[in-house]
């Protein structure tokens, strides 16, 4: 059957609202190979497999909706059942790809089988973004039990390295894999009474340049985002910077606070083809620049 013709800024147009939904386009008028090209050009992510660890709400949440929006099947994942089915269910309804499970990344056991659920779908993974983390505490450096260290450390710095490894062999058959570590403002602007934190948070600005040398002959990118105070459960609890420290946005930057979603659109650049000539960097998004 011959092929209707159709000027590129007509198909555009007819195909947009569809697309923008995330949602693979129904056939209509246009052909499927011309209707997938378009689809493929407005979601740069499409075919490629993410995993998010601690995306059942805030900022990981925001990324992973903005992935599986951008093409991509995205592997949600956190501590409990309960959020990790509330999270896919959400995305599922707008039409996204998602699948979860339980991953306290702390856990070996648990890094393992998150590896084996995001293998189900296409036998491979193409983007790790870890932004699971937490602080504990609020005090002293120095008065900060060996448990704490080794809680924060082991949940902030070594399990995005672990996984990784885990990962590994799975990234680089793939070809153009990305992976973006979480890090913080305060690891340029360390905050009082959160040393054990803005210590783990600095070690991911290492850990970042460390692995995008080892990783940049297999290809694979490793960048970090750095966002300042964002409105999150976290972000504004109890133990939040903006308690701690005076307000550095209100004076040399935005004057308000980041959203979950003004971090999202960074890291699916970062994961793109877009940003194929970029790792290594740790890219602040905070209202204003810690590096003024
Ligand atoms: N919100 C901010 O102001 C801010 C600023 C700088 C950096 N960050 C960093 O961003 C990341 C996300 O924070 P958020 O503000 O979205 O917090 P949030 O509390 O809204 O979400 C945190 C997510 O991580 C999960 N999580 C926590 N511990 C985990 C663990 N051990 N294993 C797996 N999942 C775990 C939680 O279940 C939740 O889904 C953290 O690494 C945090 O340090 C946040």
């Amino acid at each position: 059957m011959e092929e209707e013709k159709v000027s590129p800024m007509a198909a555009m147009f007819r195909s947009v609202p569809q697309i923008f939904r995330g949602r693979q386009c129904a056939p209509g008028p246009l052909s499927a190979r011309m209707l997938s090209k378009i689809a493929d050009e407005k979601r740069p992510l499409a075919d490629k497999v993410a995993v998010i660890t601690g995306s059942t709400k805030g900022i990981g949440f925001a990324i992973a909706q903005r992935l599986a929006q951008n093409g991509a099947h995205v592997v949600i994942s956190s501590r409990k059942q309960q959020n990790v089915d509330r999270a896919v269910a959400m995305l599922k309804e707008e039409g996204l790809s998602v699948t979860g499970t339980v991953c306290h990344v702390g856990k070996a056991k648990d890094r393992q089988h998150l590896v084996a659920t995001a293998l189900e779908h296409s036998g491979g993974v193409d983007f790790l973004v870890c932004v699971a983390g937490v602080n504990p505490l609020v005090g002293s450096t120095l008065g900060a039990s060996e448990q704490i260290w080794d809680k924060i450390l082991d949940v902030n710095v070594k399990s995005p390295a672990l996984l990784l490894s885990q990962l590994l062999p799975h990234m680089e058959k793939r070809g153009g894999s990305s992976v973006v570590l979480v890090s913080s403002v305060v690891a340029y602007l360390p905050v009082p009474k959160l040393g054990v934190y803005n210590t783990s948070k600095a070690a991911l600005l290492g850990l970042c340049k460390s692995l995008a040398i080892e990783l940049a002959p297999k290809g694979i990118r490793v960048n970090c985002l750095v966002p300042g105070i964002i409105k999150t459960d976290f972000g504004l609890g109890e133990k939040a910077v903006p308690n701690l420290l005076p307000d550095l946005n209100k004076i040399y930057g935005l004057q308000r606070l980041g959203e979950p979603e003004d971090c999202a659109g960074i890291v699916s650049f970062l994961c793109s083809p877009d940003a194929k000539y970029i790792t290594g960097e740790n890219i602040v998004v905070a209202g204003f620049s810690p590096k003024l």
